[in-house]
């Protein structure tokens, strides 16, 4: 089948997702000798009109992993604003060392739903958004290697390819539940409501944590005040350059020991094919 253009399509809050899906896609359209373009949607004003794909593209889709499945409240605009048309997709999620569970799984249907047709998947290992002792610095040059050889892998198969492809194979199950966080002493940790405090003696009123949430949940005019729904993304933590911005929540912060005490052991990348 003849592939036109490469195209990168992510969300990204804190960075690893865009760095996987650009290495991708950069060496996808390197191989296919093929132009690239990038469509990152990770702020509300990415998703303000809908994305429409060619049967001559090939979409390197990629979102991160949620409690095990995909970031619930990007699920109305992936679902309902993007429109395959025919176009080739490889469907990649990032984890941050604890698991993928049915992240994968839920981004390869709901691409088949929106109209694409899958022909790769696969499950990067990333520094978790929550704290940098799982997986810190990944993805390094070694993961690097293997999104490339990935990338590889995908343009000899879709050279390959004289008709549509069936579905790629992934594990998972898109309709299993939420995985439920744990605090240190087993127990669901409830930190829905938790929202990021401000830490006034070294915030500068830059405004960059307001313009850059994914979520658009912060007053711009007010940057301590968080009137709108916070998903716990590290955005605003993690971009803030003068180290601002923090969770304070007891039980958030439970979690996170829990997955420092227990999910150190490196995590291997899963490529599908
Ligand atoms: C709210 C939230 C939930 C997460 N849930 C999981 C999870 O279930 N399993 C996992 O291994 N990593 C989980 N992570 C870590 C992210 O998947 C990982 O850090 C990812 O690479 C972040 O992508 P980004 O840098 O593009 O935002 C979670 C992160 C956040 C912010």
């Amino acid at each position: 089948m003849r592939v036109e253009r490469v195209r990168a399509v992510y969300w990204s809050a804190t960075g690893n997702t865009d760095k996987t899906a650009n290495t991708i896609a950069e060496t996808l359209a390197e191989k296919l000798g093929v132009p690239l373009e990038r469509r990152n949607f990770t702020r509300p004003s990415d998703r303000r009109e809908p994305m429409e794909f060619d049967p001559g593209d090939l979409v390197v889709f990629a979102m991160p992993t949620y409690a095990g499945k995909l970031p619930n409240k990007m699920l109305p605009f992936v679902r309902e604003q993007i429109h395959g048309n025919g176009a080739l997709a490889v469907g990649v999620v990032t984890f941050g060392n604890r698991s993928y569970d049915n992240a994968l799984a839920e981004l390869c249907a709901v691409l088949e739903a929106d109209g694409f047709h899958t022909v790769a998947g696969a499950a990067f290992a990333c520094r978790h958004a929550f704290t940098d002792v799982l997986a810190d610095g990944r993805p390094d040059w070694d993961d690097k290697r293997q999104m490339e050889s990935f990338a590889a892998r995908i343009a000899d198969k879709v050279a390959g390819l004289t008709d549509i492809p069936a579905p790629v194979a992934v594990p998972g199950d898109p309709a299993a539940p939420y995985y439920v966080p744990k605090g240190t002493d087993g127990q669901p940790a409830q930190f829905l409501k938790a929202k990021p405090q401000t830490d006034l003696s070294r915030c500068t009123d830059c405004g960059a944590c307001a313009r850059l949430c994914p979520m658009g949940a912060i007053n711009p005019s007010n940057v301590a005040e968080v009137p709108g729904t916070c998903i716990k993304c590290q955005c605003c933590v993690r971009k803030c350059t003068k180290h601002a911005k923090y969770f304070d929540d007891p039980a958030f912060l439970s979690h996170v020991a829990m997955l420092e005490q227990n999910f150190t052991e490196l995590k291997e990348n899963e490529v599908f094919l």
